[in-house]
């Protein structure tokens, strides 16, 4: 090409690792760097200024093995391998045509030995192996990790769902935890949290079930000064203000009220509130976690609650299984357990096989938290070293071994386990005074019996 300094570009490409080799549009050598001379048996000197027919007739190449003419031929890019110097290496040869007017003007060969190439292979599956060791001592940390943030699992249903929260907690995306009561779903709304950038910021719980509903308002939003009779002198931050720039978890958002779904609908849209009685906006950012014992999508069809709403949390569900779906987390949540209330009580509770056995048969209908209540209340009540099978099965509410081989099948897991929750708490519902002796010893909380009891239409013998 003219105009072209060869001599100065040809320095820097004596850096380069690849063999460069460039001819005229008629063949002529023009630059050939350090790496392609060495790959050759000529010198860099010996062969600019000849022609590469010139090589063809010396017996150096093949007529058939020269890229460079096969590139002014075609005018397009060609590629082909070559033996090297004294026939000891294999050299992928690749050559890029540079045209001018349709005329080949330059072709530009890069020449790399296979040698090198298989020498990068290597390091690269080397690096591959490396790579999937650090994978596997990652993941190592990560479950220690979270066995320091007191989450317990082996189940690969855990394991899928953890996965999940991993994905979700640096995306600030709302998030909706789905599961049974006493599943964990506060644990993982915790574990999402302290994986996020928020980590260092407030985390709010509330919980939807626990604020009556005339507050519900008030609470989260807050109020102006007089803004109702009984309301402070000064007025009041709400619970969405008071988490500003961190994490807000709504627990059991399926109860609460409509009016109020389309105000938290506002926020999530338009990241502001009006606090009651005020007409300020109040501009917020706050990730909101919610939580749901019951099928959401259930409640939208009854018209309990906002589709909208739904599809806005919903983005990408978070589902805890059931324990009784999950039965390898049986054995290290109790063992879990059994340290901590060992430490905590100062005792030495052992567990013999047949006592395994019965903890891990068992459906647990209050999940987590009831198997968590049973090995506290083992540790504390238990005069002997080690518990027996016959002595656990004697805590967990009467409940039949036999009976739970031989319960009727329904068409589902679901149906049969809740046929047999109702009959659970119909049984026991003769043996305690009032709901929340019933409630405690089921290993549930008072407001998930009287869910259930509504539920399953049980006629509540309780007063209270
Ligand atoms: N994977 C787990 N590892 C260790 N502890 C757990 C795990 N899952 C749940 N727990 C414990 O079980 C108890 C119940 O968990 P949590 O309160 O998170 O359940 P929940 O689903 O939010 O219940 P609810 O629906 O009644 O609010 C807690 O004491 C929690 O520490």
């Amino acid at each position: 090409m003219r105009g072209f300094d060869y001599k100065e570009v040809s320095k820097l490409l004596n850096c380069v690792r690849d063999g460069i080799f460039i001819t005229d549009g008629e063949g002529n050598i023009v630059l050939v760097n350090k790496a392609s001379a060495e790959l050759s048996e000529y010198s860099e000197e010996q062969l600019i200024g000849r022609n590469v027919r010139d090589l063809i007739n010396e017996g150096y190449f093949d007529e058939n093995e020269v890229v460079s003419l096969k590139c002014i031929k075609s005018g397009k890019k060609e590629s082909l391998i070559q033996k090297g110097k004294n026939n000891e290496h294999e050299i992928t040869v690749t050559g890029v045509p540079f045209l001018e007017n349709g005329k080949v003007e330059l072709v530009v060969v890069t020449e790399r030995d296979v040698a090198d190439i298989n020498q990068l292979e290597k390091e690269l599956r080397e690096n591959r192996k490396l790579l999937e060791t650090y994978r596997t001592q990652l993941g190592q940390y990560k479950k220690q990790d979270r066995k320091l943030k007191n989450i317990i699992y082996d189940s690969k249903a855990m394991e899928e769902t953890i996965a999940m929260c991993d994905k979700v907690a640096s995306k600030d995306i709302t998030v909706l935890i789905q599961g049974e009561s006493g599943t964990g779903k506060e644990v993982i709304a915790n574990y999402i949290c302290d994986s996020s950038k928020r980590r260092d910021k407030p985390f709010i719980k509330v919980n939807c079930d626990a604020i009556p509903e005339n507050l519900f308002e008030s609470e989260l939003f807050g109020y102006e000064k007089g803004a109702f009779t009984g309301a402070s002198e000064k007025g009041k931050a709400g619970l969405f203000e008071l988490a500003d720039g961190g994490t807000l978890f709504l627990d059991e958002i399926g109860i609460m009220p409509l009016s109020l779904q389309g105000k938290i609908l506002r926020v999530l849209q338009n990241k502001e509130i009006i606090r009651v009685g005020g007409n300020e906006y109040i501009p917020i950012d706050v990730r909101i976690i919610a939580a749901t014992n019951t099928e959401l999508r259930n409640a939208v069809k009854a018209g309990e609650f906002r589709l909208d709403l739904y599809y806005r949390l919903n983005v990408v569900p978070i589902v805890i299984p059931p324990l009784r779906e999950r039965k390898e987390d049986i054995i290290p949540l109790a063992k879990h357990f059994l340290e901590i209330y060992n430490k905590e009580f100062d005792a030495d509770l052992k567990i013999d096989k047949s006592g395994w056995a019965s903890l891990h048969k068992y459906p647990w209908p209050g999940n987590v938290r009831e198997l968590q209540n049973i090995i506290k209340r083992l540790v504390i009540i238990s005069d002997d070293s080690e518990v027996t099978g016959a002595q656990i099965i004697e805590q967990l509410d009467n409940f039949d071994l036999n009976v739970a081989d031989s319960m009727p099948l329904y068409n589902d897991l679901r149906t049969c386990v809740e046929e047999y929750e109702k009959n659970m708490i119909m049984s026991q519902m003769k043996i305690y005074k009032g709901s929340r002796e019933l409630a405690e010893a089921l290993g549930i909380d008072k407001s998930t019996l009287n869910r259930k009891i509504k539920k399953y239409g049980i006629k509540s013998v309780f007063l209270d």
